[in-house]
C-alpha cells in the first residue's frame, strides 16, 4: 500500500483499518499485541517520510512491526502471521525488501542503524536509515555503545523513540525514569540548526558568538540532555498517536541530515481499550475473545516454568543466602514470584543479561547463591561473561535455562538451542537436566549444594511427564530407568526423556532408557558399563547436534576407545523456523513416529 500520496484523514483511516487487522488476526491467532497497537502512527508516518524500499526501516525487536508488514504488501498474509510455514512475528528480509533486518533480541537497531549510515556515506547515497526503538530496548548496553560512536560520527539516522513507559513488565532503572522525566516535561524542538543559520546569515560577526553561549545554556536546561551531550540531537516529546504531529516531526528530523532522537509517547495497546496502559499479560497472547477481552485458555499441564518458580520459592525461604534475577523478563520466568515475596533479594535488572551475570558473579563472590533466571536464548547475550565473570572464578552461580529446545511461534532468533553447546567447553561449568517437573524441583535444590558453576535447563511449557523413580542428583551420575532385551540403548537428555519414552513405546523392541541427567561431568562409569550390553545407541536431546549431548558422548566413546553405533537426534546445522512445536518437530523429523522410522 503507498501511503505517499495519502491526505491527512486518509491515513487515519489507513490506522484504523490496521488496528482493526491486527486485532482481528492476533485475537484468533495470537502474537505480539500490545506493542504493535502502540506503534500504528509512528509506523504510518515514517511509511509516508521514508522510503521503506531505499532507506533502511530498522524495528528493535520488531515484534512490533506489525503495522510495518500490514503497510508492505503482507495484508492478505498477514492471517498467517507466527503460524508454521507463515509471516515470521519479526521483521525478516527473505520475506520483503522492506524488512531490512532480523530481529527478536532487543537493542541491535541503533548499532544497525549505524553500520548502514557509515555504508551510504561510503557508497554516497541518498537513504537515511530509520529506527523505531522501544523504552524497554533502550536500557541494554548495546544501545549505548552506538549512540557513542553514532554521536561521534554525526551521521545523518532518525530514531524514534516509541515510549510507552513499559516494558514486557514495568520498565526498570534509571534510564527509564529519565525518560517518563522528560516525557512530562514541555515539548523541546531541536531547532537549534535553524537558529544558527538565521544568526549567521542575518547578525553580525559577534552575535554568532552570543548566540553559541546561549545555546550552551539552553542544554542546562533542555529535557533531551542526556542525548544532546552524547552528540545526538533530541526532538519531543511529541504525541506518538497524533500523526500530523508524527508526520512533521519526522520530516523535520529527516532534514537535519544528523543523528536526531525523537522522543514519542505512546500508549502500550492503544485502541484497543482493554488492553491500553501498563499490562504486562497484553503484550505477547494467545486468542482472545474481542468483544470482552477473555483470553480463550486450552487446558495444559503444568509448566516447568511455574514448577520451578515454586521450588525456587521454597528455596528461598529455606536458604536466605538465595538472590536471583531476570532480564527483564519477570512473568515469563516466573521470577516475579520470588521478587514480590524477596523483594530484597531477587531483581528484574531491564534488558541487561550481561549486567545480571556479572554482578550476580560479584554476589556469588559475597557468600551468596545467585539463580540467575534467563532464557536460552537470552543468555546468549551474557556468554563472555559467564566464561570471564563466573567460570574463570570457579563461582557457585546457578544458571536456570528457561525455553531450552524449540519455542514454537517465536522462531529463529528465539530458539532454546544452543546453550548446552556453549556452556559445555568452558571449564568449571557443570551442565545438567531434569527430566520432569519433579526432578526440575530435585535440581534446583541439588545446584543449591554446588561450589562450583551450574546450567540447569528447562522447556517452554510442560515436560512430558515420565513415570520412573525420582533419584537425587549426584554429580556425575546419569540413572538407567529402564533395561531392555534389544540391543538398542536410548539415551535421553532433559525433556530428550520424554521423547525417548515416547518412541520406545511406538518401537516394536523392548528398549533401553536411561536418563543421563549430566552432559559434564559425563558418566563414564555408567556408559561403559552399558556398552558391554548395547552396542546402537540413539540420543535423544532438545539441542543443537553440533557440540552437544551427542557430541560428548562420541568424545566419551572415542577416549574409551570403545566402538557403538550412536545417532543423535538433536537439531541439525541450521535455524529451525516458526510455527506450532508439533509442526516444527515433525518438519525436523523429531516427532516420535518419525524416530521410529529412522530407527528401523
Ligand atoms: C536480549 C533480549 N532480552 C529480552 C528480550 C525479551 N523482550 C522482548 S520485547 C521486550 C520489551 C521491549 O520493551 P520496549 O522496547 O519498550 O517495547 P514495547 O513492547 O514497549 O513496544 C523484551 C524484554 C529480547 N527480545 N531480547
Ligand atoms: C519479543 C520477545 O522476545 C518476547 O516477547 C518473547 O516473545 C517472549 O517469549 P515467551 O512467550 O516464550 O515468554
Ligand atoms: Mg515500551
Amino acid at each position: 500500500m503507498n501511503i505517499k500520496d495519502k491526505s491527512l484523514e486518509e491515513l487515519e483511516t489507513v490506522s484504523q483499518d490496521i488496528r482493526d487487522r491486527i486485532i482481528d488476526v492476533v485475537s484468533r491467532k495470537g502474537g505480539h499485541f500490545s506493542s504493535t497497537l502502540g506503534a500504528v502512527e509512528l509506523t504510518v508516518g515514517m511509511h509516508k517520510v521514508f522510503d521503506a524500499y531505499s532507506d533502511p526501516f530498522i524495528f528493535d525487536v520488531s515484534h512490533q512491526c506489525y503495522p510495518h508488514k500490514l503497510l508492505t504488501g503482507r495484508w492478505e498474509e498477514f492471517e498467517t502471521i507466527r503460524q508454521f510455514g507463515g509471516l515470521s512475528g519479526f521483521t525478516k528480509p527473505n520475506e520483503s525488501d522492506a524488512d531490512y533486518f532480523i530481529a527478536g533480541h532487543s537493542s541491535t537497531s541503533i548499532s544497525l542503524a549505524v553500520g548502514a549510515a557509515k555504508s551510504i556515506k561510503l557508497k554516497q547515497e541518498d537513504r537515511v536509515p530509520v529506527v523505531m526503538i522501544g523504552d524497554g530496548s533502550m536500557t541494554a548496553g548495546m544501545v549505548y555503545e552506538a549512540l557513542n560512536e553514532l554521536g561521534d560520527l554525526k551521521l545523518p539516522v532518525v530514531i524514534i523513540l516509541n515510549d510507552n513507559e513499559m516494558s514486557i513488565a514495568k520498565p526498570i532503572g534509571a534510564i527509564s525514569k529519565h525518560l517518563s522525566k522528560l516525557l512530562a516535561g514541555k515539548t523541546y524542538q531541536g531547532f537549534k540548526d535553524r537558529v544558527n543559520t538565521f544568526i549567521k546569515n542575518n547578525m553580525p560577526e559577534g552575535t554568532t558568538y552570543i548566540a553559541k553561549r546561549m545555546e550552551e545554556a539552553m542544554k542546562l536546561i533542555t529535557p533531551g540532555i542526556l542525548f544532546e551531550e552524547m552528540g545526538i540531537d533530541y526532538i519531543g516529546p511529541i504525541d506518538g498517536h497524533n500523526l500530523e504531529e508524527v508526520i512533521d516531526t519526522l520530516e523535520l528530523a529527516k532534514g537535519m541530515k544528523k543523528p536526531v532522537i525523537v522522543h514519542a509517547r505512546t500508549v502500550k495497546g492503544k485502541g484497543y481499550e482493554i488492553a491500553e496502559g501498563q499490562h504486562e499479560h497484553w503484550h505477547g497472547v494467545g486468542p482472545f475473545n474481542v468483544e470482552d477481552g477473555a483470553f480463550i485458555k486450552k487446558a495444559a499441564p503444568k509448566a516447568a516454568t511455574a514448577v520451578f518458580a515454586e521450588a525456587l520459592c521454597a528455596l528461598a525461604c529455606k536458604h536466605e543466602n538465595i538472590v536471583g534475577v531476570t532480564a527483564a523478563m519477570p512473568s515469563g520466568t516466573g521470577i516475579n514470584k520470588l521478587m514480590d515475596k524477596f523483594p530484597e533479594r531477587f531483581w528484574d535488572v531491564a534488558i541487561a543479561e550481561q549486567h545480571a551475570v556479572t554482578s550476580m558473579a560479584a554476589m556469588a563472590k559475597e557468600g551468596f547463591k545467585p539463580y540467575i533466571t534467563i532464557y536460552s536464548t537470552f543468555l546468549q547475550r551474557g556468554f563472555d561473561q559467564i566464561i570471564h565473570d563466573v567460570c574463570l572464578m570457579d563461582l557457585p552461580v546457578v544458571f536456570a535455562i528457561d525455553r531450552a529446545g524449540t519455542v514454537g511461534n517465536d522462531g529463529e532468533t528465539h530458539q532454546g538451542a544452543f546453550d548446552i553447546s556453549y556452556l559445555r567447553f568452558i571449564p568449571n561449568m557443570i551442565v545438567f537436566a531434569p527430566r520432569d517437573n519433579a526432578t526440575l524441583e530435585e535440581g534446583l535444590s541439588f545446584a543449591y549444594t554446588l561450589t562450583s558453576p551450574s546450567a540447569i535447563r528447562y522447556p517452554r511449557g510442560a515436560f512430558m511427564e515420565v513415570d520412573f523413580p525420582i533419584v537425587p542428583f549426584e554429580l556425575g551420575k546419569a540413572q538407567i530407568l529402564k533395561e531392555g532385551k534389544s540391543k538398542k540403548l536410548f539415551i535421553g537428555y532433559g525433556a530428550g526423556v520424554g521423547r525417548a519414552c515416547e518412541t520406545e513405546k511406538l518401537h516394536d523392541e523392548d528398549i533401553a532408557i536411561v536418563d543421563l541427567r549430566f552432559v559434564k561431568p559425563i558418566d563414564s562409569e555408567c556408559l561403559k558399563d552399558l556398552a558391554t550390553r548395547y552396542d546402537e545407541w540413539y540420543v535423544f536431546s532438545d539441542s543443537q547436534k553440533q557440540g552437544g549431548v551427542g557430541s560428548a558422548i562420541l568424545e566419551f566413546l572415542n577416549e574409551e576407545n570403545i566402538n557403538i553405533k550412536l545417532t543423535s537426534f538433536e537439531y541439525e546445522d541450521s535455524f529451525i523456523e516458526h510455527g506450532d512445536t508439533k509442526l516444527v518437530e515433525q518438519s525436523l523429523s523429531l516427532a516420535p513416529e518419525d524416530l521410529v522410522k529412522r530407527i528401523k
